[in-house]
């Protein structure tokens, strides 16, 4: 959907945002950014070497104008009466060899200037998908939540090649083109202003038809690269959960949902789409483009070539009454050829800056957003207007957190409340479990003290100080997070434990981490131990084995809060045992939330906080809440059953 530009101005913020009360546009609703300017501002850097490519095209495209004329006088020598056999050769050959000269020098220009355009457009390229890159990972976690996987991958990778080739290779053609139009209108006015008169005529006519078609070429694009985007969402997401999909057999329903964005072009036997007006798929776009494509260069080229036989046929009967010579008219002839080119080569650059215009406002439109939450990222100018003047960065953090009447929503369901006038305190070096039924709020109490949201109403505090005032790095830095389903990713066991930290780590220390977490056994029974590969995903690794991986991974970052969000999936008892005992381990000597699932970790807790229906209903110890919290009982009891089991 392509968001109205005046009222989506009147619907922003000051920073040009969407206000909360309105929906916040995700990256495919990006407006259009209108500016070409804007677009050339990615080639700064590279202005100066463009700028010599583009003398360089200048001169060696000039040099090539100039031939004809040079030609001209070849032909005339050639039919001189007035010169003899070896005066005519004599004059044929100077011309030819300047003629020659001209043409090597544009050759060497032309290599000169293609090898910087295109190596400018390879840097502005590699630039902008790292600054992408990088804004799109210092978003909040609410546009992630918006924002599939598929489509930002698509934004980095042919998002970004439609604007590199719009910058270093469009925006000069444009350029030239229009140069080499303006100089041989002109040299054609020389040789004859009659037939130069009648030649523009049907150029003008050209462009009445190139216009509107080139406005239907760009719509076309849009919709044919938002189509593709789509695709590329849907085969991300299977793609990434292959053993769902083959273990729900549903290997035939995702190849349908593939081909239901791209089509299916043995359904139309006649290749017309016949259903592309309920149902818009790559293909169904694709043909109508293909079809518009060729008729817009077969406009041009028709129209053009029916322009140079009407301009020789004028041009012969100039010739013959004795205004013009033959040369002339070969010469002239050459310049009709020579704008017929360029209007072709500058159209085909027009297309490429039509299309790079949809994908700028898609691409510029993440380059500018301002995350909702600051980013942790450093020295990111974009940032520093949001981030609190002076973000705390206290000297060390006690650990001592708590929820003050706090309600939330998640931004993307802003009218279902998560949690309401939740109110909790967790003094440093304890451990708090979090019971509840599933859905009741847990994992988003676990979510809010990272600040990945903010709180709708209230506040979070650690050590006093309300989380919106602290660094957020500093904060994350010493907050340890194990998720109930850890990412573990396609790198080295050492690297994957090593992530959270910027320094050497020593053997000693790694190993020492692994034993804190049980996982030092499993990892050097393999024959590559700390540098074994995990696989993608650390598909290789057990569920039991990547929780203590990921506690592991929590423990080197050494953080003064652990959150652990414990896994519901049942592992074996000897499994379970291990984690378990890396949970206590882990939980020693820093304050510890848990949303807890197994009894056994429930017990342990110092406080154990009864969520029900997005608030707290009960807090204390198992055996007084054993006693008198009936949700409690409810909770253990299943849980008893489903141990017993
Ligand atoms: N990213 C999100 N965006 C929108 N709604 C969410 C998001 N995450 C969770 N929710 C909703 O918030 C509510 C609380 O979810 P939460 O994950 O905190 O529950 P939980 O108590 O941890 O459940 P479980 O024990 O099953 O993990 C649920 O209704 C859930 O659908």
């Amino acid at each position: 959907m392509m968001i109205d530009s005046e009222k989506a101005s009147d619907e922003t913020s000051k920073e040009g945002f969407p206000t909360e009360d309105v929906p916040r546009p995700n990256a495919d609703d990006a407006p259009d950014v209108p500016s070409f300017g804007r677009l050339l501002t990615l080639a700064k850097p590279e202005w100066t070497m463009l700028a010599v490519a583009f003398i360089l095209m200048v001169g060696a495209e000039g040099l090539g104008l100039y031939n004809p004329v040079l030609l001209a006088d070849a032909y005339d020598y050639l039919i001189n009466p007035l010169l003899t056999t070896s005066e005519r050769m004599t004059e044929i050959n100077g011309v030819m060899a300047l003629v020659l000269i001209l043409h090597g020098a544009g050759v060497v220009g032309g290599f000169f200037r293609v090898a910087i355009m295109q190596s400018a457009g390879e840097r502005i390229v590699a630039r902008l998908r790292y600054d992408l890159y990088s804004s799109i990972l210092s978003q909040d976690i609410a546009f992630f939540d918006k924002t599939k996987s598929g489509e930002l991958v698509s934004r980095l990778s042919s998002d970004t090649t439609l604007l590199q080739k719009a910058t270093s290779q469009a925006v000069p053609e444009v350029c030239v083109g229009f140069v080499k139009l303006v100089a041989s209108i002109a040299i054609m006015f020389w040789i004859s202003a009659p037939l130069a008169g009648v030649t523009l005529a049907c150029v003008f006519l050209i462009f009445v038809v190139v216009i509107p078609f080139g406005k239907w070429i760009g719509a076309l694009s849009k919709r044919y690269q938002d189509a593709l985007g789509k695709a590329q969402t849907r085969s991300t997401e299977a793609l990434g959960a292959m053993r769902t999909v083959q273990s729900f057999a549903a290997e035939d329903r995702e190849r349908a949902r593939y081909r239901e964005v791209i089509g299916d072009p043995m359904q139309f036997p006649f290749w017309y789409p016949t259903d592309h007006k309920k149902h818009e798929t790559t293909y169904s776009v694709g043909f109508f483009k293909s079809i518009v494509n060729s008729g817009f260069y077969s406009i041009i080229f028709g129209v053009g070539f029916g322009c140079l036989y009407i301009s020789l046929w004028f041009g012969f009967k100039l010739v013959n009454d004795g205004d013009i010579s033959l040369g002339d008219l070969t010469a002239f002839q050459s310049y009709v050829f020579q704008i017929g080119a360029s209007l072709g080569q500058t159209s085909a650059a027009i297309t490429q800056l039509v299309e790079a215009k949809g994908a700028s406002g898609r691409v510029f439109y993440l380059l500018d957003r301002v995350p909702s939450i600051p980013t942790p990222l450093l020295g990111d100018d974009k940032n520093d207007e949001e981030v609190p003047p002076t973000p705390l960065k206290p000297e060390s953090m006690m650990g001592a957190v708590a929820f003050n009447n706090v309600s939330f929503s998640y931004p993307s369901r802003p009218d279902l409340p998560v949690l309401r006038n939740f109110s909790l305190s967790i003094l440093p070096n304890t451990t708090a479990a979090l019971v509840g039924s599933s859905g009741a709020g847990k994992s988003t109490v676990v979510a809010l003290i990272q600040r990945f949201y903010d709180v709708t109403d209230g506040s979070v505090t650690i050590d006093g100080n309300d989380i919106r005032d602290l660094d957020v790095k500093w904060l994350r830095r010493r907050v340890g997070y194990v998720q109930q389903e850890p990412s573990v990713f396609g790198l080295s066991v050492r690297e994957n434990i090593t992530y959270g930290v910027d320094r050497m780590v020593s053997q000693e220390e790694l190993e020492a981490c692994c034993e804190k977490a049980n996982a030092h056994d499993f990892i050097a029974q393999w024959p590559n131990g700390y540098e074994t590969l995990v696989g993608e995903r650390g598909i290789q690794l057990s569920g039991g084995q990547k929780q203590r991986l990921a506690i592991a991974r929590s423990l080197l970052v050494d953080p003064r809060i652990l959150l652990l969000d414990e896994a519901t999936s049942a592992l074996d008892a000897e499994s379970e045992h291990l984690v378990q005992e890396a949970i206590d381990k882990a939980a020693e000597g820093r304050t510890t939330i848990i949303v807890a699932h197994r009894l056994s970790t429930i017990r342990r807790a110092s406080q154990i906080v009864v969520v029900d229906d997005h608030q707290i209903i009960d807090v204390g110890s198992h055996d007084a809440l054993l006693e008198r919290c009936p949700k409690y009982q409810d909770l253990i009891r299943r849980q008893s059953v489903f141990s017993t089991k």
